[in-house]
């Protein structure tokens, strides 16, 4: 078992557990008197919950699969499920499931009771290395990502890599994504690592290889959270790596169409190259795209059914929530791993730079 303690509330940590379900729950003071909420989707119950309800009992909401979850409507069906069963202020609501359920389940408990706790059981790579750990919480709405949330820290994270083994190759690929990510921003060995080995060992469900890049990619995350836990200082905002492009590519595509890690690859390309066009790397971009395509991630719009669709990113890039005071605002790199934040890109130079994709 893996342990760390990630920053959460202003003065507390939280438990994250890396290792076997049972294990790791039973660190965790849980609640007996009754079964505990849990949310999931149909997929993850069907494949995993019989080994969460072996360990404790729980009374299962279910919404879609996917960003179709990420939705006011299952929002609303989610408060009504724990209304119904008069979920109480201190009982704790388990997300079991991927990225999706965990950021509608985050939003719920934040706004249920005016916030009741949470355990994060991420089953996805995705949201084992990123998305569980953190406290950003969100649905989709007026088709923009993440447009409503709340930060909630979870009660606790409890990863269990063997959940992993039934992931498909694209999702694995997108949870590749976001962990290569940790390498980009800050931490070139890990970057060398994922593109050699690494990277082929996640796919081939290797999972000592699942468990070192989870703990190195919660504990990077924990860093750059620590002391800025509601992204307002530009620390956090590094984390947002590829977004800025990667989000436009959801929206422009379909919210639910591209998954988010596979617009993430691509939006970390694109950063790579923008940065070379505006000064501030070279020969960087060409070696990231190489890298990438040797474990399989998307590259390019092409990769993502979006030829010739790179103007239309400009629009929905402007509503990005990093932009304040009508400045644009965006992760880039100067080398492989180490990104920072450019402010006030000038509009027409990055929309230059998305005419020529
Ligand atoms: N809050 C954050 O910090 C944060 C960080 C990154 C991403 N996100 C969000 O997370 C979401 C993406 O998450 P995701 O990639 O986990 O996708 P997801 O939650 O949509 O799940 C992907 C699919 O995998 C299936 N699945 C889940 N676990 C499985 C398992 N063990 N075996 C087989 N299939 C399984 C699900 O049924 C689903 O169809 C996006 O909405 C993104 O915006 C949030
Ligand atoms: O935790 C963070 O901070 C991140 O930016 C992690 C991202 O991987 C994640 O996709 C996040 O939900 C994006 O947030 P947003 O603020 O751009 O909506
Ligand atoms: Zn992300």
């Amino acid at each position: 078992m893996i342990r760390l303690d990630v920053p959460g509330k202003p003065g507390a940590t939280y438990k994250v557990r890396v290792g076997a379900l049972d294990s790791g729950l039973a660190e965790l003071d849980l609640p007996t008197a009754r079964p505990l909420a849990c949310i999931s989707d149909p997929h993850i119950w069907d494949l995993h919950g019989d080994k969460l309800a072996a360990i404790a009992p729980v009374d299962t909401h279910l919404l879609p699969r996917g960003e179709a979850g990420k939705t006011w409507e299952h929002l609303q069906a989610t408060i009504a499920f724990l209304a119904a069963r008069n979920q109480q202020r201190d009982e704790p609501i388990i997300a079991f499931g991927g990225g999706a359920v965990g950021d509608l389940t985050g939003l719920a408990a934040a706004l249920y009771r005016r916030g009741t706790p949470v355990i994060q059981v991420p089953t996805t790579l995705l949201a084992q290395v990123d998305s569980s750990v953190g406290g950003k919480t969100a649905i989709d709405a007026e088709g923009q990502k993440n447009l409503v949330g709340a930060f909630h820290p979870p009660a606790a994270v409890i990863a269990d890599p063997a959940l992993l083994a039934t992931l498909d190759e694209r999702e694995v690929t997108a949870g590749l994504a976001e962990t290569v990510k940790y390498g980009l921003i800050g931490d070139r060995k890990f970057y060398d690592w994922l593109v050699s080995e690494g990277g082929k060992s996640l796919r081939d469900h290797n999972a000592d290889a699942a468990a070192r890049a989870i703990a190195t990619a919660v504990e990077a995350k924990a860093s750059y959270v620590r002391g800025d836990l509601e992204d307002r200082t530009g620390r956090r905002a590094l984390l947002n790596l590829g977004h800025t492009f990667g989000h436009a590519i959801e929206s422009i595509a379909g919210l639910g169409t591209v998954l988010h890690g596979e617009a993430v690859a691509i939006g970390m390309v694109l950063a790579a190259r923008f940065s070379e066009a505006q000064g501030h790397a070279s020969d960087i971009a060409e070696k990231v795209a190489a890298d990438f395509r040797a474990i399989g991630l998307p590259t390019s719009l092409d990769d993502a059914g979006l030829a010739g669709r790179g103007s239309d990113l400009l629009d929905p890039m402007l509503h990005d929530k990093k932009n304040e005071r009508g400045e644009i605002r965006l992760i880039l790199l100067r080398d492989i791993g180490d990104a920072f934040m450019a402010t006030d890109v000038a509009e027409a130079e990055l929309g230059g730079f998305l005419r020529s994709l």
